[in-house]
């Protein structure tokens, strides 16, 4: 059977997807996630370093399913320059900038890598969608309020992309034409405004999201100063302190938000106070994104693995509903999302940019 392959790398764990396409839309045949011991994916020198070992995990994956004859291969984007929405084609200069000079080490920053290698395997086309650093920003956006900071964009792109995209189709409107707040709600948030299905602003979770189960997101910057020449911690330390081993993880030493609201039913009330912290902070960040909006979105829209939560679901949207209805598509769909885009192409509707796409970033107003 012919299937599109997709690939998903988080940080102990590949996301696959096999998924067949007849035009219309895409199926879903296998979507497996592959966990990988944390202690392994540890002892890696880097991200680049779990290519080989990553490979041989899907080869693994693939070598079980005889029958399919793969026709394209989807992985997801990393941390690369500043690149329009879309699908790029996977070649040797866009891997070699995504192994070895990504803006930031992610796991994300393996799609491309592992998709060439695979897809050259099956002999059909490798693409990445939707990448972590798709940039829509409008110059005024850009401006942080310090020269030597410019403001950019990393964002869920991929999700919330897809999530808008079938948010414009259940409103009966297309998407060029959707103005939404749209929240990821995952391991990272990402709070988006999408203006005419443009991602015109969003909390970038390394600059200014709320905080997230692993991710500190936006802190106080004069006392992140001091914490950095404190001598408690180096770079190294402190980035882990923050990104990865932040949020709620430092309050309450667990990412795992299905323990936390256990904690929180077993009467923790450290853990309620952090809960409801996270909470304040995404209806915030939501009202700031409907601010961008004229506080006029057609809808806000929660998603990402934390909406599956009916206890945050009902926080949020007792906050929120006065702003606009809110919508839930609980869970990742980043793998779906990745199928729809192969499947444009290969169906002739949309053409894959070659790497490196010239970028939408419009040129700073001086
Ligand atoms: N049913 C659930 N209720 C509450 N939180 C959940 C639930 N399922 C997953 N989560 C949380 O969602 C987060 C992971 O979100 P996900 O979108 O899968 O992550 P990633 O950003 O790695 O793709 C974790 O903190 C996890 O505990
Ligand atoms: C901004 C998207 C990259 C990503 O996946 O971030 P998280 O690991 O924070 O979810």
């Amino acid at each position: 059977m012919d299937a599109i392959l997709t690939i998903n790398p988080g940080t102990t764990t590949t996301r696959l997807g096999l998924f067949t396409s007849d035009g219309a839309g895409v199926r879903a045949l296998a979507e497996v996630t592959l966990d990988h011991d944390e202690a392994v994916m540890a002892a890696f020198p880097d991200i680049a370093a779990q290519l080989p070992f990553r490979a041989e995990a899907i080869g693994t994956f693939l070598r079980g399913r005889p029958s399919v004859r793969l026709v394209a291969v989807a992985g997801r984007g990393g941390m690369l320059t500043p690149v329009p929405p879309g699908v790029i084609a996977v070649d040797d200069a866009l891997v070699d900038f995504a192994l070895h000079r990504p803006l930031h080490p992610h796991a994300s920053n393996l799609g491309a890598p592992l998709a060439q290698r695979i897809a050259a395997a099956a002999g059909c086309p490798a693409f990445i969608v939707d990448p972590v650093s798709v940039d829509e920003l409008p110059p005024v956006a850009r401006i942080s309020g310090c020269p030597d900071i410019p403001r950019f964009s990393f964002v869920h792109a991929l999700n919330i992309r897809a999530c808008g995209r079938r948010l414009a189709g259940e409103l009966g409107k297309p998407f060029a034409a959707l103005d939404a707040v749209v929240a990821h709600l995952g391991a990272g948030i990402s709070i988006a405004a999408l203006k005419g299905g443009r991602i015109v602003e969003s909390t970038n979770r390394m600059e200014n999201s709320p905080f997230s189960p692993e991710r500190a997101g936006g802190l106080p910057p004069m006392a992140l100063i001091d914490l950095c020449y404190s001598g408690g911690y180096d770079k190294t330390a402190l980035k882990q302190r923050l990104y990865g081993r932040g949020g709620v993880f430092a309050y309450l030493g667990t990412k795992d938000m299905r323990r936390v609201e256990a904690m929180i039913d077993a009467g923790d009330a450290r853990a309620d106070l952090v809960w409801q912290a996270m909470v304040y902070q995404i209806v915030k960040a939501i009202g700031a994104m409907a601010a961008v909006l004229d506080f006029r979105p057609d809808a806000v829209l929660l998603t990402g693995g934390m909406a599956q939560s009916a206890r945050l679901r009902a926080a949020i949207t007792a906050r929120c509903s006065a702003l606009a209805p809110v919508v839930c598509y609980p869970g990742s769909h980043e793998s779906a999302a990745l199928a729809e885009g192969a499947a444009r192409v290969l169906a002739g509707q949309e053409i894959a940019r070659a790497w490196p796409p010239a970028p939408e970033v419009e040129p700073m107003p001086w």
